[in-house]
């Protein structure tokens, strides 16, 4: 092959490589490769569409904003163009970048330094200080307008009522999650069985694409803001525009800076790679933008990126280290995890002692030895994990890493579902780590919430055998006198423990089901079932079909719960648990009938609605007669639609030809 020929061969390949990673990136929120790694090929990539401008495809990735607009939405044209950034990641090409401003416009000039906030922009439109448009950045020219779910998002104001704004304006900035938040709700995903997200990104970028804006607004994001585009000029710089809008209620990060030389940029650069672990969310890079308007507009734009503004963005630091061994964890549901015992090392501000090697596969894929030496990263993940391995360094002969094949607890011979992942050790009965945390959870805040029993007492009495089971706990006030042996547990602490047992016998059915702790049953799937089923009995009965019937409920879930209430253990554990007073029957909120309008018929409400919440239409129907059906199917009567319904709800309803009724409507049968 000729050289030509092979430059156009690595130029199709890099641009089919790319455009994969984009729809990966911005479509399904969850990329395979880094974004050091993606820079770098989209680098190379522009390097040899310049040597061969012949083959140079004007929609290849180097000339496009990277994202799409999707189906589900309605599809929005900007007023403006939404451009991405240029980027770096050295000193020598901001010099460069300097030097490339310098020339155009002169050395009387000055730079905003901001964060690079890591999530995804967003472009809000205010008329008369009102909200009326929140639309992705889409490709660029034209994004999805998801105005409802960014109305769930507290700090964007909804209406602004002070300041001197203009009638018609429009601002954009990143929405983004703090990584609080994101841990909380990635082990919700983890415990319930669903996809994780591998960072708050990834996890803010995948909500903002849900139909369903009740859901969004159970997850907590945040907005900054950082452009503002008016009409009339009504700033000279940048940074004017970014106080103004603060002074207008809009939450612009306190972090940015007026800079008059590229010393004082690198500076500020240099200053946040240290101290941005310190943020309650992630950044990844600094953003570099000429502050004066006029002298932005002097240097104009590219297809793709503004050339008074770039992009420094940090490199997940990395460094090397040897692996001292690998230990196996057996969390709640029996599920092994590997962890890396590391020699500890200094990495992004903290010591790293242990890395996560996630199941049995990533350790086949990094082909991992013992004593191996090894590269770790911690990049806008919390936990760092091992990207590869020195093969230089190895010892000869050194083994393999092989995954056990028996549980380090309890020795029962693991099991691994087909499909999955995850090996198992399947005695939960008897396996003590098992037992312990299936007790920690059930007591927990989201559960049971029993105050006065955390997570060291249970693990001592499980020592002491006075637990064993989840039952146990409300057997401990028959053991009063031997409580009072053991260590640092006054008379005052087993009263109030006490105390807190007996009150969690009031504790909903969903939070006692979530408790149990059965395998892909988190908490939104509790509240399903039992908003469904009403009792354990009718739960407990349930075949494979009617779980599966449920809104959300998958073969998945139907299985592990069928296979749950198989084990005999199990159900004497909840007959047990009904002796002792726990609720195992929801409690119907009594429903006090207004009329009659609508007895007999059936309604399902879906979507958002401007005047009503959800569970206000439910009261509604069912105070006039109505039901309320759990899911779509021949029996019923009317779908009550509000905003952003989903679109597979849609199509079932029009397909058994339900009618679609809105909130008025539904208002007007009464
Ligand atoms: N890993 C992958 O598979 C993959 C795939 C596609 C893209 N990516 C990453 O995404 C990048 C491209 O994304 P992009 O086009 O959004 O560019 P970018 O994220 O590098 O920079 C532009 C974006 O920065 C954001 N931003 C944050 N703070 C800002 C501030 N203070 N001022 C202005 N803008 C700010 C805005 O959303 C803006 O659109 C790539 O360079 C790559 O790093 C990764
Ligand atoms: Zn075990």
């Amino acid at each position: 092959m000729s050289a030509v020929q092979q430059a156009k061969q690595l130029i199709d390949t890099l641009t089919t490589e790319l455009r994969q990673h984009n729809y990966n990136y911005y479509v399904l929120a969850q990329p395979s490769i880094s974004d050091y790694d993606f820079d770098k090929k989209l680098e190379q990539l522009a390097t040899l569409e310049k040597q061969h401008p012949e083959f140079a495809d004007p929609d290849s990735p180097t000339q496009l904003v990277g994202g799409e607009i999707t189906k589900e939405f309605k599809t929005v044209k900007h007023r403006w163009p939404m451009l991405s950034l240029g980027n770096t990641y050295n000193e020598q090409e901001l010099l460069d970048f300097d030097q490339r401003i310098r020339k155009a416009i002169g050395d009387n000039f000055e730079y905003v330094c901001e964060l690079k906030f890591d999530g995804l922009s967003m472009s809000m439109t205010y008329e008369n200080g009102k909200l009326v448009r929140a639309v992705t950045r889409g490709n660029g020219v034209e994004g999805d307008e998801v105005t409802t779910n960014v109305r769930t998002i507290h700090s964007v104001p909804k209406k602004l009522d002070h300041g001197n704004y203009p009638d018609l304006f429009e601002i954009r900035g990143e929405v983004f999650m703090h990584r609080k938040a994101f841990e909380r709700l990635n082990d919700d995903r983890i415990e319930s069985g669903e996809v994780a997200y591998a960072n708050p990104r990834n996890f803010a970028s995948g909500t903002m694409k849900l139909q369903d804006s009740g859901e969004v607004a159970k997850r907590p994001l945040d907005c900054f803001l950082y452009f503002l585009y008016t009409e009339k000029v009504l700033f000279k710089t940048h940074w004017e525009s970014l106080q103004a809008a603060k002074s207008w209620g809009f939450h612009v990060s306190e972090h940015s800076k007026l800079c008059g030389t590229i010393t004082e940029v690198l500076d500020f650069i240099n200053y946040w790679e240290e101290k941005r672990f310190g943020l309650s969310f992630d950044i990844d890079g600094i953003v570099i933008k000429v502050n004066n308007y006029s002298q932005q507009e002097e240097l104009g734009f590219t297809a793709k990126v503004p050339r008074w503004a770039i992009a420094y963005k940090y490199k997940a630091e990395q460094v090397e280290t040897v692996l001292e061994s690998v230990v196996y964890n057996v969390g709640r549901t029996g599920a092994v995890t590997p962890v890396a015992n590391l020699k500890p090392i200094q990495l992004a501000g903290t010591t790293v002692k242990r890395a996560t090697l996630h199941n049995a596969n990533q350790i086949l894929l990094l082909d991992l030895h013992e004593g191996d030496s090894v590269y770790v990263e911690k990049g806008g993940e919390i936990i760092p994990k091992i990207i590869s391995v020195n093969p230089a360094k190895r010892k000869p002969g050194a083994p393999a890493i092989e995954y056990i094949t028996h549980c380090p607890a309890c020795g029962t011979l693991l099991e691994r579902k087909e499909g999955e992942a995850a090996f198992y050790c399947p005695n939960d009965e008897g396996c003590p780590p098992q037992i312990v945390s299936k007790m920690q959870h059930f007591v927990g805040r989201k559960a049971m919430n029993i105050d006065g029993l955390g997570d060291e007492t249970i693990e001592t009495m499980y020592q002491k055998d006075f637990l064993a089971h989840i039952s146990d706990i409300y057997d401990l006030h028959l053991h009063y006198d031997e409580l009072k042996t053991m260590d640092r547990f006054g008379e005052k602490s087993i009263r109030n423990m006490l105390d807190g047992i007996e009150k969690s016998k009031q504790m909903p059915f969903e939070k006692v089901l979530f408790g149990l702790g059965i395998r892909y049953i988190g908490e939104t799937v509790a509240k399903k079932l039992v908003a469904y089923f009403k009792t354990i009995e009718r739960l407990q009965a349930a075949s494979l079909e009617e779980l599966v019937a449920v809104d959300e409920i998958g073969e998945r879930i139907a299985q592990s719960l069928i296979e749950y209430f198989e084990g005999e253990k199990h159900r004497e554990e909840i007959t047990k648990l009904q002796s002792q007073g726990l609720q195992f029957v929801s409690e119907e909120k009594e429903v006090v009938l207004q009329s009659e309008s609508l007895s007999g018929k059936t309604f399902i409400i879906s979507g958002t609605f401007e005047k009503y919440s959800r569970d206000e239409l439910k009261d509604i129907i069912e105070q006039n007669g109505g039901k309320i059906l759990s899911s779509i199917s021949a029996k019923l009567n009317y779908l009550v639609a509000g905003d952003n319904m989903g679109p597979a709800k849609l199509e079932k309803a029009n397909k058994l030809n339900i009618p679609i009724i809105s909130d008025e409507e539904l208002l007007g049968m009464i």
